[in-house]
Protein backbone atom coordinates (compact mmCIF):
# COMPACT_ATOMS: atom_id res chain seq x y z
CA UNK A 1 0.00 0.00 0.00
CA UNK A 2 1.43 3.59 -1.11
CA UNK A 3 0.59 6.76 0.54
CA UNK A 4 -1.91 8.52 -0.61
CA UNK A 5 -2.58 12.38 -0.92
CA UNK A 6 -4.40 11.87 1.52
CA UNK A 7 -1.65 10.22 4.11
CA UNK A 8 0.40 12.77 2.90
CA UNK A 9 -1.79 16.06 3.84
CA UNK A 10 -2.54 13.78 7.51
CA UNK A 11 1.49 13.29 8.50
CA UNK A 12 1.39 17.73 7.34
CA UNK A 13 -1.02 18.25 9.75
CA UNK A 14 0.58 15.91 12.44
CA UNK A 15 4.00 17.16 11.80
CA UNK A 16 2.79 20.51 13.09
CA UNK A 17 1.87 19.27 16.47
CA UNK A 18 5.77 18.06 17.26
CA UNK A 19 7.43 19.61 20.09
CA UNK A 20 10.45 21.54 18.64
CA UNK A 21 11.88 19.06 16.71
CA UNK A 22 16.00 18.74 16.27
CA UNK A 23 17.34 20.60 13.40
CA UNK A 24 18.13 17.26 11.55
CA UNK A 25 14.15 16.07 11.76
CA UNK A 26 13.33 19.88 10.38
CA UNK A 27 15.58 19.81 7.70
CA UNK A 28 14.82 15.95 6.67
CA UNK A 29 11.14 16.73 6.84
CA UNK A 30 11.55 20.09 4.75
CA UNK A 31 13.93 17.94 2.21
CA UNK A 32 10.95 15.52 1.67
CA UNK A 33 8.19 17.90 2.07
CA UNK A 34 9.81 19.74 -0.86
CA UNK A 35 10.42 16.46 -3.32
CA UNK A 36 6.92 15.64 -2.47
CA UNK A 37 5.45 18.66 -3.74
CA UNK A 38 7.65 20.23 -5.90
CA UNK A 39 9.76 17.41 -7.00
CA UNK A 40 14.14 16.90 -7.55
CA UNK A 41 15.67 20.91 -6.14
CA UNK A 42 15.21 22.63 -9.30
CA UNK A 43 16.95 26.30 -7.57
CA UNK A 44 20.11 27.35 -7.43
CA UNK A 45 22.55 27.14 -4.47
CA UNK A 46 22.31 29.99 -2.14
CA UNK A 47 24.71 32.27 -1.37
CA UNK A 48 27.58 30.35 1.25
CA UNK A 49 27.07 33.16 4.17
CA UNK A 50 22.84 31.93 4.15
CA UNK A 51 23.89 29.29 6.61
CA UNK A 52 20.34 28.18 7.07
CA UNK A 53 19.11 28.34 3.23
CA UNK A 54 22.22 26.56 2.11
CA UNK A 55 21.47 23.34 4.96
CA UNK A 56 17.95 23.38 3.49
CA UNK A 57 19.33 23.34 -0.13
CA UNK A 58 21.63 20.73 0.62
CA UNK A 59 19.24 18.39 2.48
CA UNK A 60 16.65 18.92 -0.72
CA UNK A 61 19.26 18.82 -3.26
CA UNK A 62 20.79 15.42 -1.88
CA UNK A 63 17.47 13.87 -2.66
CA UNK A 64 18.37 13.40 -6.10
CA UNK A 65 16.03 11.95 -8.64
CA UNK A 66 13.44 10.53 -5.78
CA UNK A 67 10.41 10.40 -7.76
CA UNK A 68 7.68 12.23 -5.80
CA UNK A 69 5.90 9.24 -5.25
CA UNK A 70 8.73 8.08 -2.65
CA UNK A 71 9.33 11.21 -1.08
CA UNK A 72 5.63 11.30 -0.28
CA UNK A 73 5.40 7.54 0.94
CA UNK A 74 9.43 8.49 2.81
CA UNK A 75 7.80 11.65 4.38
CA UNK A 76 4.38 9.67 5.86
CA UNK A 77 6.75 6.75 6.97
CA UNK A 78 9.30 9.12 8.93
CA UNK A 79 6.37 11.86 10.48
CA UNK A 80 4.79 8.33 11.27
CA UNK A 81 7.97 7.12 13.51
CA UNK A 82 8.13 10.53 15.14
CA UNK A 83 4.56 10.52 16.46
CA UNK A 84 3.69 6.86 17.05
CA UNK A 85 1.08 7.96 19.47
CA UNK A 86 -0.87 10.40 17.23
CA UNK A 87 -1.36 7.58 14.30
CA UNK A 88 -4.82 7.29 13.44
CA UNK A 89 -6.15 3.84 14.20
CA UNK A 90 -7.32 3.55 10.43
CA UNK A 91 -3.68 4.01 9.15
CA UNK A 92 -0.99 1.96 8.60
CA UNK A 93 2.28 2.02 10.74
CA UNK A 94 5.73 1.56 8.94
CA UNK A 95 6.09 -1.24 6.97
CA UNK A 96 3.01 -2.34 8.07
CA UNK A 97 0.32 -3.98 5.37
CA UNK A 98 2.67 -2.57 2.76
CA UNK A 99 4.23 -5.33 0.15
CA UNK A 100 7.37 -2.81 -0.48
CA UNK A 101 10.34 -3.10 1.84
CA UNK A 102 11.35 -0.16 3.19
CA UNK A 103 14.97 1.07 3.15
CA UNK A 104 16.67 4.30 3.23
CA UNK A 105 19.28 3.99 0.29
CA UNK A 106 16.99 1.55 -1.74
CA UNK A 107 13.57 3.24 -3.02
CA UNK A 108 10.97 1.11 -4.48
CA UNK A 109 7.99 2.68 -6.34
CA UNK A 110 5.20 0.93 -8.43
CA UNK A 111 3.37 2.98 -10.98
CA UNK A 112 1.77 1.77 -14.75
CA UNK A 113 2.47 -1.49 -14.25
CA UNK A 114 6.02 -1.09 -13.44
CA UNK A 115 8.13 -1.30 -10.91
CA UNK A 116 11.16 0.66 -9.93
CA UNK A 117 13.95 0.10 -7.82
CA UNK A 118 16.61 3.06 -7.53
CA UNK A 119 20.00 3.48 -5.57
CA UNK A 120 19.17 6.27 -4.06
CA UNK A 121 22.40 7.42 -2.68
CA UNK A 122 23.45 10.37 -4.72
CA UNK A 123 25.76 12.38 -2.09
CA UNK A 124 27.79 8.97 -2.48
CA UNK A 125 27.28 8.43 -6.18
CA UNK A 126 25.10 5.20 -5.54
CA UNK A 127 27.98 3.40 -4.29
CA UNK A 128 26.55 -0.08 -2.39
CA UNK A 129 26.50 -0.70 0.90
CA UNK A 130 26.45 -3.97 2.50
CA UNK A 131 22.83 -2.97 3.97
CA UNK A 132 21.88 -1.68 0.23
CA UNK A 133 22.94 -5.24 -1.04
CA UNK A 134 20.61 -6.48 1.33
CA UNK A 135 17.79 -4.20 0.40
CA UNK A 136 18.50 -4.63 -3.44
CA UNK A 137 17.95 -8.40 -2.76
CA UNK A 138 14.63 -7.75 -0.95
CA UNK A 139 13.10 -5.53 -3.42
CA UNK A 140 13.60 -7.84 -6.26
CA UNK A 141 12.09 -10.90 -4.50
CA UNK A 142 9.13 -7.92 -3.50
CA UNK A 143 9.17 -7.01 -7.37
CA UNK A 144 9.40 -10.79 -8.57
CA UNK A 145 6.22 -11.16 -7.08
CA UNK A 146 4.17 -8.21 -7.29
CA UNK A 147 1.71 -7.41 -10.16
CA UNK A 148 3.75 -4.96 -12.07
CA UNK A 149 4.67 -6.32 -15.56
CA UNK A 150 7.60 -4.66 -15.56
CA UNK A 151 10.91 -3.94 -13.10
CA UNK A 152 13.40 -1.14 -13.67
CA UNK A 153 16.55 -0.38 -11.86
CA UNK A 154 18.09 3.00 -11.87
CA UNK A 155 20.19 5.22 -9.88
CA UNK A 156 19.15 9.10 -8.93
CA UNK A 157 21.54 11.53 -8.81
CA UNK A 158 24.30 11.84 -11.30
CA UNK A 159 25.48 8.36 -11.39
CA UNK A 160 23.67 5.35 -12.17
CA UNK A 161 26.42 3.58 -9.29
CA UNK A 162 29.47 3.88 -8.36
CA UNK A 163 29.72 0.46 -7.47
CA UNK A 164 31.01 -1.48 -4.51
CA UNK A 165 31.14 1.21 -1.55
CA UNK A 166 34.69 0.73 -0.80
CA UNK A 167 34.59 1.12 3.05
CA UNK A 168 32.54 -2.35 2.97
CA UNK A 169 36.41 -3.11 3.38
CA UNK A 170 37.31 -1.29 6.09
CA UNK A 171 35.89 -3.74 8.10
CA UNK A 172 37.89 -6.40 6.55
CA UNK A 173 41.33 -4.60 8.57
CA UNK A 174 39.93 -4.54 11.95
CA UNK A 175 38.13 -7.97 12.74
CA UNK A 176 37.82 -11.61 11.93
CA UNK A 177 38.83 -11.80 8.04
CA UNK A 178 37.29 -15.24 7.49
CA UNK A 179 34.70 -14.72 8.80
CA UNK A 180 34.06 -11.17 7.25
CA UNK A 181 35.17 -12.13 3.70
CA UNK A 182 33.04 -15.41 3.83
CA UNK A 183 30.25 -13.18 5.00
CA UNK A 184 30.66 -10.56 2.40
CA UNK A 185 31.43 -13.19 -0.03
CA UNK A 186 27.88 -14.99 0.80
CA UNK A 187 25.88 -11.27 0.43
CA UNK A 188 27.50 -11.44 -2.93
CA UNK A 189 26.51 -14.65 -4.00
CA UNK A 190 23.01 -13.95 -2.86
CA UNK A 191 22.58 -10.77 -4.88
CA UNK A 192 23.56 -12.16 -7.88
CA UNK A 193 21.35 -15.17 -7.69
CA UNK A 194 18.63 -12.85 -7.18
CA UNK A 195 19.35 -11.63 -10.18
CA UNK A 196 19.97 -14.43 -12.20
CA UNK A 197 16.40 -16.05 -11.12
CA UNK A 198 14.37 -12.77 -11.18
CA UNK A 199 11.28 -13.79 -13.27
CA UNK A 200 10.12 -10.91 -15.25
CA UNK A 201 11.56 -8.55 -18.01
CA UNK A 202 14.17 -6.74 -15.98
CA UNK A 203 15.36 -3.37 -17.65
CA UNK A 204 17.98 -1.01 -16.34
CA UNK A 205 17.81 2.91 -17.12
CA UNK A 206 21.94 3.73 -16.62
CA UNK A 207 21.25 7.63 -15.69
CA UNK A 208 24.84 8.10 -15.33
CA UNK A 209 28.27 6.51 -14.67
CA UNK A 210 28.63 3.02 -13.25
CA UNK A 211 31.25 1.44 -12.17
CA UNK A 212 32.22 -2.32 -10.92
CA UNK A 213 29.84 -4.15 -10.24
CA UNK A 214 26.73 -1.52 -11.22
CA UNK A 215 28.28 -2.64 -14.74
CA UNK A 216 28.92 -6.61 -14.58
CA UNK A 217 25.21 -7.02 -13.79
CA UNK A 218 24.03 -5.32 -16.54
CA UNK A 219 24.92 -8.58 -18.48
CA UNK A 220 21.72 -9.83 -16.11
CA UNK A 221 19.09 -7.37 -17.02
CA UNK A 222 16.50 -8.34 -20.45
CA UNK A 223 17.36 -4.62 -21.73
CA UNK A 224 19.84 -1.93 -20.89
CA UNK A 225 19.00 1.73 -21.64
CA UNK A 226 21.54 4.46 -20.98
CA UNK A 227 21.86 7.89 -20.76
CA UNK A 228 24.69 9.44 -23.60
CA UNK A 229 26.33 10.94 -20.73
CA UNK A 230 26.68 7.15 -19.30
CA UNK A 231 30.22 5.66 -18.76
CA UNK A 232 30.89 2.02 -18.06
CA UNK A 233 33.83 1.17 -16.03
CA UNK A 234 35.04 -2.10 -14.50
CA UNK A 235 38.47 -1.41 -12.71
CA UNK A 236 38.50 -4.59 -10.90
CA UNK A 237 42.34 -5.16 -11.34
CA UNK A 238 43.71 -1.97 -10.09
CA UNK A 239 41.90 -2.39 -6.98
CA UNK A 240 43.37 -6.14 -7.11
CA UNK A 241 40.11 -7.54 -7.54
CA UNK A 242 38.65 -10.16 -10.42
CA UNK A 243 34.95 -9.47 -12.42
CA UNK A 244 31.72 -10.77 -10.12
CA UNK A 245 28.32 -10.69 -11.07
CA UNK A 246 28.83 -13.36 -14.01
CA UNK A 247 30.35 -11.27 -15.62
CA UNK A 248 33.47 -13.18 -16.62
CA UNK A 249 30.71 -15.34 -18.76
CA UNK A 250 28.45 -12.94 -19.74
CA UNK A 251 31.18 -10.65 -21.00
CA UNK A 252 32.69 -12.36 -23.61
CA UNK A 253 28.96 -14.08 -24.44
CA UNK A 254 27.44 -10.46 -25.35
CA UNK A 255 30.73 -8.20 -26.71
CA UNK A 256 33.04 -11.07 -27.28
CA UNK A 257 36.11 -12.10 -25.54
CA UNK A 258 38.86 -9.57 -26.83
CA UNK A 259 36.65 -6.55 -25.21
CA UNK A 260 35.32 -8.35 -22.44
CA UNK A 261 39.08 -8.73 -21.89
CA UNK A 262 39.75 -4.75 -22.60
CA UNK A 263 37.06 -4.10 -19.83
CA UNK A 264 37.21 -6.55 -17.41
CA UNK A 265 41.50 -7.60 -17.07
CA UNK A 266 42.49 -3.93 -18.51
CA UNK A 267 39.93 -1.71 -16.91
CA UNK A 268 38.96 -0.08 -19.90
CA UNK A 269 36.08 2.58 -19.43
CA UNK A 270 33.70 2.70 -22.56
CA UNK A 271 30.95 4.73 -23.05
CA UNK A 272 27.18 4.09 -23.35
CA UNK A 273 27.53 4.67 -27.01
CA UNK A 274 30.73 2.21 -27.12
CA UNK A 275 28.84 0.14 -25.22
CA UNK A 276 25.42 -0.34 -27.19
CA UNK A 277 27.66 -0.68 -30.25
CA UNK A 278 29.49 -4.05 -28.35
CA UNK A 279 25.59 -5.14 -27.54
CA UNK A 280 26.24 -4.63 -23.50
CA UNK A 281 23.86 -1.62 -23.92
CA UNK A 282 20.50 -2.00 -25.99
CA UNK A 283 19.85 1.58 -26.71
CA UNK A 284 21.38 5.25 -25.70
CA UNK A 285 19.69 8.11 -25.78
CA UNK A 286 20.35 12.02 -25.18
CA UNK A 287 20.84 12.57 -21.39
CA UNK A 288 18.12 15.96 -21.68
CA UNK A 289 15.55 13.67 -22.81
CA UNK A 290 16.48 10.28 -21.44
CA UNK A 291 14.01 10.43 -18.67
CA UNK A 292 11.19 11.10 -20.73
CA UNK A 293 11.83 8.54 -23.77
CA UNK A 294 12.64 5.90 -21.48
CA UNK A 295 9.58 6.55 -19.44
CA UNK A 296 7.14 6.43 -22.50
CA UNK A 297 8.58 3.38 -23.77
CA UNK A 298 8.32 1.49 -21.07
CA UNK A 299 5.03 2.30 -20.41
CA UNK A 300 3.91 0.82 -23.77
CA UNK A 301 5.86 -2.24 -23.15
CA UNK A 302 4.45 -2.81 -19.36
CA UNK A 303 0.73 -2.65 -21.92
CA UNK A 304 2.01 -6.04 -23.25
CA UNK A 305 0.81 -9.00 -21.20
CA UNK A 306 2.75 -9.68 -18.14
CA UNK A 307 2.33 -13.13 -18.56
CA UNK A 308 3.61 -13.58 -22.14
CA UNK A 309 6.55 -11.48 -21.35
CA UNK A 310 7.77 -13.79 -18.08
CA UNK A 311 7.00 -16.87 -19.78
CA UNK A 312 9.10 -15.11 -22.80
CA UNK A 313 12.20 -13.73 -20.70
CA UNK A 314 11.74 -17.62 -19.00
CA UNK A 315 12.39 -19.52 -22.28
CA UNK A 316 14.94 -16.93 -23.29
CA UNK A 317 16.90 -17.12 -20.10
CA UNK A 318 16.05 -20.60 -18.33
CA UNK A 319 19.01 -22.81 -20.39
CA UNK A 320 21.82 -20.49 -19.25
CA UNK A 321 20.66 -20.31 -15.23
CA UNK A 322 22.55 -23.29 -14.09
CA UNK A 323 25.54 -22.45 -15.78
CA UNK A 324 25.30 -18.79 -14.20
CA UNK A 325 24.65 -19.77 -10.72
CA UNK A 326 27.80 -22.45 -10.92
CA UNK A 327 29.61 -18.71 -12.71
CA UNK A 328 28.24 -16.62 -9.79
CA UNK A 329 29.61 -19.65 -7.11
CA UNK A 330 33.59 -19.46 -8.90
CA UNK A 331 33.59 -15.43 -9.07
CA UNK A 332 32.59 -15.41 -5.51
CA UNK A 333 35.19 -18.05 -4.47
CA UNK A 334 37.90 -15.77 -6.34
CA UNK A 335 36.94 -12.84 -5.57
CA UNK A 336 36.79 -13.73 -1.85
CA UNK A 337 40.27 -14.87 -1.76
CA UNK A 338 41.62 -11.28 -3.58
CA UNK A 339 39.53 -9.15 -0.84
CA UNK A 340 41.93 -10.71 1.47
CA UNK A 341 44.90 -10.02 -0.66
CA UNK A 342 47.78 -6.98 0.23
CA UNK A 343 46.77 -5.31 -3.20
CA UNK A 344 43.50 -5.24 -2.70
CA UNK A 345 44.15 -4.16 0.90
CA UNK A 346 46.39 -1.56 -0.82
CA UNK A 347 43.97 0.11 -3.32
CA UNK A 348 41.17 0.40 -0.95
CA UNK A 349 43.47 2.24 1.12
CA UNK A 350 44.59 4.37 -1.08
CA UNK A 351 41.16 5.27 -2.34
CA UNK A 352 39.85 5.94 0.86
CA UNK A 353 42.89 7.82 1.84
CA UNK A 354 42.34 9.51 -1.33
CA UNK A 355 45.93 9.35 -3.26
CA UNK A 356 44.08 8.22 -6.19
CA UNK A 357 41.11 8.68 -7.77
CA UNK A 358 39.68 6.56 -11.11
C1 LIG B 1 29.72 -7.52 -0.21
C2 LIG B 1 30.96 -7.20 -0.97
C3 LIG B 1 30.68 -7.24 -2.41
C4 LIG B 1 31.88 -6.90 -3.23
C5 LIG B 1 31.47 -6.75 -4.64
C6 LIG B 1 32.64 -6.45 -5.53
C7 LIG B 1 32.36 -5.21 -6.27
C8 LIG B 1 33.36 -4.52 -6.75
C9 LIG B 1 33.19 -3.18 -7.34
O1 LIG B 1 32.13 -2.62 -7.50
S1 LIG B 1 34.66 -2.46 -7.72
C10 LIG B 1 34.29 -0.77 -8.01
C11 LIG B 1 34.32 0.01 -6.74
N1 LIG B 1 34.11 1.41 -7.02
C12 LIG B 1 35.11 2.26 -7.25
O2 LIG B 1 36.27 1.91 -7.26
C13 LIG B 1 34.72 3.70 -7.45
C14 LIG B 1 35.36 4.57 -6.41
N2 LIG B 1 34.92 5.96 -6.61
C15 LIG B 1 35.57 6.82 -7.42
O3 LIG B 1 36.53 6.52 -8.04
C16 LIG B 1 35.01 8.21 -7.52
O4 LIG B 1 34.34 8.49 -6.33
C17 LIG B 1 34.04 8.39 -8.72
C18 LIG B 1 34.82 8.32 -10.03
C19 LIG B 1 32.95 7.32 -8.71
C20 LIG B 1 33.35 9.77 -8.64
O5 LIG B 1 34.34 10.76 -8.54
P1 LIG B 1 33.93 12.28 -8.25
O6 LIG B 1 32.94 12.74 -9.25
O7 LIG B 1 35.21 13.04 -8.14
O8 LIG B 1 33.16 12.24 -6.87
P2 LIG B 1 33.78 11.91 -5.43
O9 LIG B 1 34.91 10.98 -5.55
O10 LIG B 1 34.04 13.19 -4.72
O11 LIG B 1 32.57 11.11 -4.76
C21 LIG B 1 31.56 11.75 -4.00
C22 LIG B 1 31.47 11.04 -2.67
O12 LIG B 1 31.10 9.67 -2.91
C23 LIG B 1 32.05 8.79 -2.31
N3 LIG B 1 32.17 7.58 -3.13
C24 LIG B 1 32.09 7.51 -4.46
N4 LIG B 1 32.23 6.24 -4.85
C25 LIG B 1 32.40 5.50 -3.74
C26 LIG B 1 32.59 4.12 -3.50
N5 LIG B 1 32.59 3.22 -4.49
N6 LIG B 1 32.74 3.71 -2.24
C27 LIG B 1 32.70 4.58 -1.21
N7 LIG B 1 32.51 5.91 -1.36
C28 LIG B 1 32.37 6.36 -2.63
C29 LIG B 1 33.34 9.61 -2.29
O13 LIG B 1 34.22 9.07 -1.33
C30 LIG B 1 32.81 10.97 -1.94
O14 LIG B 1 32.53 10.97 -0.56
P3 LIG B 1 32.87 12.26 0.33
O15 LIG B 1 32.05 13.38 -0.25
O16 LIG B 1 34.35 12.47 0.18
O17 LIG B 1 32.45 11.88 1.70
Amino acid sequence: MRASQEDFDSAVDRMKLLEDPDSDTKLKLYALYKQATEGPCNVPRPEVLDIIRKAKWGAWNALGSLPKEAARQNYVDFVSSLTPSLESSSQAGPGAGRSLPESEHVVMTSEDSITTIMLNRPAKKNAITIQMYQDIILALKAAGKDNSAITVFTGSGDYYSSGNDLTNFVSFASGDLEKISEESANTLRNVVDTFIDFPKPLVAAVNGPAVGISVTLLGLFDTVYASDRATLHTPFTSLGQTPEGCSSYTFPKIMGPAKAAEMLIFGKKITAREACAQGLVTEVFPDRTFQREVWTRLREYAKNSPNAMRIGKQLLRSSEKEKLHAVNAEECRVGRERWLSEECAAAVQSFLSRKARL
